[in-house]
């Protein structure tokens, strides 16, 4: 960006930056100080299992919600409109699934990590792949996540790039490593308030400065910005309802019933019950925090709808177009321009520090602990803590791979959400709904989902196949019939364009498949797979696995089905075997690593004792 057109800050605006920071150290500081001491792998890595229910949420939605949605949302809804919206619909079903059919089962097998879980149903071998597969996501995933602020704060006011991402990833990594998760989930809290109100800030004066919501409407009507329901049944349409909202789906299921990062902090309640409560109450969260950036888009469309920027902006991305309308809009109100970055860098902090924490945790519980079962508690949790240190230091490389890629930044992480969780997803289900599946198809699946995943995302940046239909640039201040005319012929010649001249083929109409469809797609490819190999190589039989690592599908649905419109009924997921009470554990288990996580965790009866004289 041309230094001319940077904002500065004010003395006050680094003040409430630099308190942002403060208090996140201080918060790690705390819980590094009090309790446990962070003594135990138990309190560094699980909290002690004694969090309660409104922290947790907050902090659930704090995972994978960074700066990349605070800027690439609204950069989304000012280029192609609304549609994007609709993506609030696959959160219906990508939380209520996790809620009842991946949390259940994976708590009540009493797991630490949930790639243990790959162990109980296939094999060691299926969870360190599983393992590392997702060390993989979480790692470029975090490139984006600690370059993004850093990028804005450099395009907003010319801080030093490099400087920033160094001060983020050592800030986060500094209070990871002391106050372990329970500091992670307090931070998560307060920074989640943070970002709240640094969107909110922006929206409302936002709004003031462009006379009013009824002006927003209308310049935002007239710019042709609100979307209807696009029905469009092809999937190489980048957003539509079916991409968004069902494609969608696979995509929330990846992250909100699998990932570490959250599932270990839904292990993190000790009562049953509230670990399943969490759940729901990221869905209004989830929906507001959506509901604002999106907001967001349409009140900076509204306030600079029909100037040039090129000119202004340079060839700088839409990502860095955003925080020059914020700084823009922010101007000469000292204090909430440090407001919104201390917004951004809550966002990113927030997710940098669930990130490190799981990524101890699986390199703990996963790759380490098996090969050393005697290693002393003093010296795991110092493990623990050498590892959230490196890890920081690695995904302060991989920030500047995302440097090096360029792409809208918002694409970038669901690209890797796709890319990578979907596999991983796939795992998880060829595990729990297929009975006859193997550990041979397991591998050989998520090898084939991974391959096709990369194939068609590789081939998509190769050949730039991104089904995006641009809309035009600006509107107009008047609505007048012969601009209506004007935006109709830009409008149906595009399509035309699209229809007659690039309608893409063969393998490059593969490649433009929405990104959306990256985690459905693979997920698909694993189970497929994964049956196909097992099937070949000898699948398992009805109650070879491990007990209560089956979902019994056929029976839940008819559970369901007869209890339907009065009150379906939590099904349980271990059938026949299920305990009532609510933290009980699968019985007549006695698998060495049911025994290791026993040893791991504190009896039942303890924890509910420990609950109830927490916090
Ligand atoms: C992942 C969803 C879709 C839902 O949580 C949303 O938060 C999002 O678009 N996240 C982008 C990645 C990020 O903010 O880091
Ligand atoms: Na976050």
């Amino acid at each position: 960006m041309d230094p001319s057109n940077q904002k500065h800050f004010s003395a006050v605006d680094y003040v409430v930056f630099a308190l942002l920071l403060a208090a996140s150290v201080g918060i790690g500081l705390y819980y590094a100080l009090s309790g446990g001491r962070q003594r135990t792998t138990q309190e560094f890595l699980m909290a002690d299992r004694s969090m309660r229910c409104l922290p947790v949420s907050l902090s659930l939605i704090a995972s994978f919600q960074s700066a990349v949605a605070i800027i690439g949302v609204p950069a989304e809804i000012y280029t192609h409109g609304t549609q994007y919206w609709f993506i609030g619909c696959a959160y219906i079903l990508g939380l209520l699934i996790p809620a009842h059919v991946f949390i259940p089962l994976l708590y009540r097998l009493k797991l630490s990590s949930a790639y243990q879980y790959l162990e109980l149903r296939f094999s060691k071998v299926v969870r360190i792949c599983g393992t590392l597969t997702f060390i993989f996501q979480m790692v470029i995933y975090m490139g984006v996540c600690v370059y993004t602020p850093a990028f804005a704060l450099n395009a907003a006011t010319g801080f030093q790039l490099w400087g920033t991402v160094l001060i983020t990833g050592l800030v986060c990594t500094l209070y990871t490593t002391l106050g372990g998760l329970k500091a992670v989930i307090w931070t998560d809290v307060f920074q989640t308030l943070v970002m709240f109100a640094g969107q909110i800030a922006v929206i409302i004066v936002g709004v003031e400065r462009t006379g009013g919501m009824s002006e927003v409407w209308r310049k935002v009507k007239e710019g042709n910005r609100l979307s209807g329901l696009d029905l469009n049944p092809d999937p190489t349409e980048r957003h539509t309802f079916w991409t968004l909202g069902v494609g969608g789906v696979f995509l929330m299921l990846s992250l909100y019933g699998v990932n570490q990062a959250q599932v270990q902090r839904k292990f993190s309640r000790k009562i049953f019950p509230e670990s399943v409560k969490s759940c729901y109450m990221v869905f209004p969260s989830l929906q507001l925090a959506l509901g604002l950036s999106c907001i967001m888009g349409l009140v900076m469309f509204a306030r600079y709808c029909g100037e040039d920027f090129s000119e202004k902006l340079g060839s700088s991305s839409r990502d860095a177009m955003v925080i020059y309308f914020v700084m823009d809009m922010l101007q000469g109100l000292p204090g909430l321009p440090g407001l919104f970055v201390a917004c951004l860098f809550s966002a990113a902090l927030s997710t940098i520090s669930s990130a490190f924490n799981s990524l101890a945790t699986v390199t703990m519980e996963d790759l380490i602990k098996p090969h050393f079962p005697s290693m002393s508690e003093e010296r795991a949790t110092l493990v623990s803590k050498a590892l959230a240190t490196s890890y920081g230091l690695l995904c302060l490389a991989m920030a500047y791979l995302t440097h090096l890629m360029g792409d809208s930044v918002l694409l970038v992480a669901l690209k890797i959400f796709g890319m990578v969780g979907g596999p991983i997803l796939g795992l998880f289900c060829l595990g729990m709904f297929f009975p006859w599946a193997n550990s041979k198809g397991a591998v050989a699946g998520l090898g084939a989902g991974l391959v096709g995943a990369f194939w068609v995302g590789i081939g998509s940046i190769v050949t730039r196949s991104s089904g995006a239909k641009r809309l035009p640039p600006s509107c107009h201040i008047n609505t007048t019939a012969a601009f209506q005319t004007a935006i109709g012929n830009v409008t149906s010649l595009e399509t035309n364009s699209t229809l007659f001249f690039s309608r893409p083929t063969g393998l490059h109409r593969f490649y433009s498949l929405s990104y959306m469809w990256y985690a459905g797609f693979s997920c698909l490819i694993v189970i497929l797979v994964g049956l196909t190999v097992s099937f070949l190589t000898g699948p398992m039989k009805e109650g070879e696995a491990t007990p209560g690592t089956v979902y019994p599908l056929l029976v839940s649905l008819s559970a369901l089905m007869s209890f339907f419109p009065c009150c379906p009924k939590i099904p349980s997921p271990q059938g026949p075997h299920s305990h009532k009470e609510s933290n009980g554990t699968a019985s007549g288990q006695h698998t060495p690593s049911q025994q290791q996580t026993e040893r791991l965790l504190p009896d039942a009866d303890s924890r509910v004792i420990e609950y109830e004289t927490a916090v």
